[in-house]
């Protein structure tokens, strides 16, 4: 059954948890007294839209539905999970929290996405307070797997694990939680690197983006330290190291006061370097280099590519229709695209190798049998680019068997795109090998047998036309 999150607030946080929740297929609704909220959450939803579906190399699931509300009371009525996402402001989010309370059955999840306050100061004066705790995420929420819980149980991680979320049990309450108190110390250094005249904000980013955030995005800090101390690792590191922090080489916690020059002057720097891009534009930029970066990470196995690999494997299977298999149904990510703006040729025989494998699979030829030493190897391939296909953009791949016979698999591919249109045809010609030999050999009998249904369910099918043959 669709699941209902109720996101209570509706800005650039409570915006980023709805289009996380409906684009993994639970119906939102949304209360925010701002009557620009609908405009504004409908730009986070586009951003979103075309950003987080590139990520997987599979379809996500159809996607809920949302709804604006006028009451906290309609927006929690039969919800599965609340979010509060207003403005950093205690009494606020007490007062908002008594109001949730006051309708919420005893065991619905009340998660806050604070980004200081301790679980403790958020339950004052409530009557069922353990179900209330932080679910602190990053922005952009759509596409940062990260969410920081403080005193919510393993059952409640589990339903953000479910919308491809890594939730983070922090042991004990603190102000700030783990990730933002390393943020602030980061902050709080280019504060003063540029009110003391060290630095503009562009020098600042530069430093962050040349280097250490490469080596943050895939290690994080202690596992780039230890390979920092040579073959003799984090001791070394830190014998070598460890002084530093008594050299004047930080302001520790001395905060630069926060007059109206500074900000004038950061603004103004923050103009000079970025006003010449939206905010829309921005993110925009943001969440293409994200989705490059999380895919290529995913291609390795490493980080934040693996859950979304983990994530991937929990998706629907691809739903049949009458006729050819469907062998690929995904959206084009942006890494498949070239300097011409669209997927390059190469992509299209990804897509199509994809689908081959897909076919594999369908006749038992899957991973296992592989393992044991069985396998296909293309010889030949014909493909028709018909169409362009752009980043964002769904493909489908629909495939049907010609001929399965000895040791040939002889296949021929159609994608389309969302619209129906045809993008490209493949015909590939594939021969059954032994991987000990690296030579050709009969197909074991499971797979003959498959094989041969396969065949006789295909033979009735439209046959391929003679120019788009190989
Ligand atoms: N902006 C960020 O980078 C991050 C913010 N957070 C946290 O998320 C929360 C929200 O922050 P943002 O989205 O940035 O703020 P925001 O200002 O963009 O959005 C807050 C929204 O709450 C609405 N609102 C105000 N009073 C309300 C009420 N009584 N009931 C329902 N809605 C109400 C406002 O109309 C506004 O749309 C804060 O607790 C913040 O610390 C967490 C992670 C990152
Ligand atoms: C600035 N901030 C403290 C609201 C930032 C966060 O809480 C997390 C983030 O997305 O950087």
């Amino acid at each position: 059954m669709t699941k209902t999150a109720a996101i209570i607030g509706g800005g650039v946080i409570g915006g980023g948890w709805a289009a996380r929740f409906l684009l993994n297929g639970w119906d939102v609704r949304l209360f925010d007294p701002d009557p620009e909220s609908e405009r504004k959450i409908g730009a986070v939803l586009a951003n979103a839209r075309h950003a987080l579906p590139m990520l997987y190399d599979r379809s996500l699931p159809p996607e809920g539905q949302l709804t604006k509300v006028d009451t906290i009371t309609q927006a929690i009525d039969g919800a599965d999970w609340v979010q509060e996402s207003v403005p950093e402001r205690l009494f606020l989010k007490q007062m908002v929290l008594e109001e949730i309370e006051a309708t919420a059955p005893a065991d619905l999840p009340i998660g806050s996405s604070t980004s200081g306050f301790k679980p403790s100061e958020l339950r004052e004066g409530r009557a069922h307070p353990e179900r209330i705790f932080v679910a602190h995420p990053f922005n952009p929420v759509y596409l940062l797997p990260l969410v920081e819980i403080v005193g919510g149980t393993p059952a409640f991680a589990d339903i953000l694990r479910s919308i491809g979320m890594y939730p983070l049990m922090v042991r004990a309450e603190i102000d700030a939680h783990i990730a933002d108190r390393l943020l602030e110390a980061v902050w709080r250094e280019s504060l003063w690197l540029v009110k003391d005249g060290i630095a503009t904000t562009e020098e600042v980013d530069n430093a962050i983006r040349y280097g250490f955030g490469l080596r943050w995005a895939q290690m994080g800090l202690f596992e780039t330290y230890r390979i920092a101390g040579g073959e003799a690792g984090m001791k070394h590191f830190m014998a070598q190291f460890g002084p530093a922090l008594e050299w004047p080489w930080t302001k520790l916690m001395d905060v630069p006061e926060f007059t109206d020059e500074l900000v004038e002057l950061i603004a103004g720097q923050s103009d000079a370097q970025s006003g010449h891009l939206s905010i829309r534009e921005l993110e925009r930029l943001r969440d293409d280099n994200l989705v490059a970066m999380m895919r290529a990470l995913k291609a390795r196995g490493a980080a934040a590519g693996a859950l979304i690999s983990e994530h991937e494997a929990t998706l629907p299977a691809l739903a049949q229709a009458e006729g050819p298999i469907t062998t690929v149904d995904r959206i084009v990510p942006i890494d498949w695209t070239d300097y011409n703006s669209h997927m390059n040729e190469s992509r299209f025989g990804q897509a199509f190798s994809d689908a081959a494998d897909a076919m594999m699979a369908a006749i038992g030829a899957d991973a296992d049998y592989v393992a044991g030493g069985l396998s296909y190897f293309t010889v030949d391939i014909r493909i028709r680019f018909l169409n362009e296909a752009k980043a964002g953009e769904r493909i489908v791949v629909r495939s049907q068997l010609l001929d399965g016979s000895g040791k040939k698999l002889r296949l021929f591919h159609r994608m389309f795109n969302a619209s129906g249109e045809e993008m490209a045809t493949a015909e590939q010609l594939l021969i059954h090998v032994s991987l000990q030999t690296r030579r050709a050999c009969e197909p074991a009998e499971m797979v003959r047998n498959r094989l041969d249904s396969m065949a006789a369910a295909h033979r009735n099918l439209k046959q391929p036309a003679p120019k788009e043959r190989l």
